[in-house]
């Protein structure tokens, strides 16, 4: 396996609003796939703060998740990572940042009905890049490992979303705030 992180980083600190461990996380928008209370058949991962620089989800795999009879897509997997890495960096760094790059290692078949138990760390910070790594284990936290991931998240300015998404959904957001479950500090 490649060295990881993959440049030289400094060690990221853990914001100091970061909530405490054992804070059960709110989701950050109501309508992410990922997390969102809105999206009837997302994943609705549920998150909790961990010591220093760790985040623990969980994701239950549902009949909807399926690629083949019984058993997950590796794509939503894929996507279930990518969620419970950005939340460690939206909430123990408090700042915004998007995925640039998510590899995935699927190291066995997961079943509908299990519960994937995702550790994720972040592991380094290099200028606006940061650098987290995670593991997914089967049923509990010392369940067997099915999927590892690592990912390069790059900070950006709350000005990426605006200039990026669309309007109708931004309006929505600026009619009802509280859409946004506020992870990250929107004025740092
Ligand atoms: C609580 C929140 C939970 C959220 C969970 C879900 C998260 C998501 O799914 S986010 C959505 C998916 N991601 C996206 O849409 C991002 C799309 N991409 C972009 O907008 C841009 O390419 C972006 C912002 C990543 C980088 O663009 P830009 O701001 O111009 O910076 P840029 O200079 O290109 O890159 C910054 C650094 O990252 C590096 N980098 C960027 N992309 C990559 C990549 N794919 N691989 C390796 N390095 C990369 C660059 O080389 C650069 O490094 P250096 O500082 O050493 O020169």
């Amino acid at each position: 396996m490649n060295s990881w992180p993959p440049v030289p980083t400094e060690p990221p600190a853990r914001h100091p609003d970061a909530p405490a461990p054992d804070t059960e996380l709110p989701e950050h928008y109501a309508y992410c796939f990922g997390c969102g209370s809105e999206v009837e058949h997302g994943l609705h991962l549920r998150a909790t703060a961990g010591d220093d620089l760790t985040v623990r989800s969980r994701f239950l795999v549902t009949e909807t998740h399926q690629g083949a009879p019984g058993l997950a897509h590796g794509g939503l997997l894929a996507c279930a990572f990518d969620e419970a890495l950005g939340t460690a960096v939206g909430h123990l760094l408090r700042r915004p940042a998007v995925t640039g790059r998510l590899e995935t290692d699927f190291v066995r078949p997961v079943p509908v009905g299990t519960v994937l138990h995702i550790d994720a760390h972040i592991d380094g910070v290099a200028g606006r890049k940061v650098y987290v790594s995670a593991e997914g284990r089967m049923n509990s936290v010392v369940g067997d490992i099915a999927v590892r991931a690592r990912a390069l998240f790059v900070l950006v300015e709350l000005k990426h979303f605006i200039d990026h998404g669309r309007r109708e959904d931004l309006r929505k957001v600026a009619e009802d705030p509280g859409l946004l479950g506020r992870s990250v500090d929107l004025n740092p």
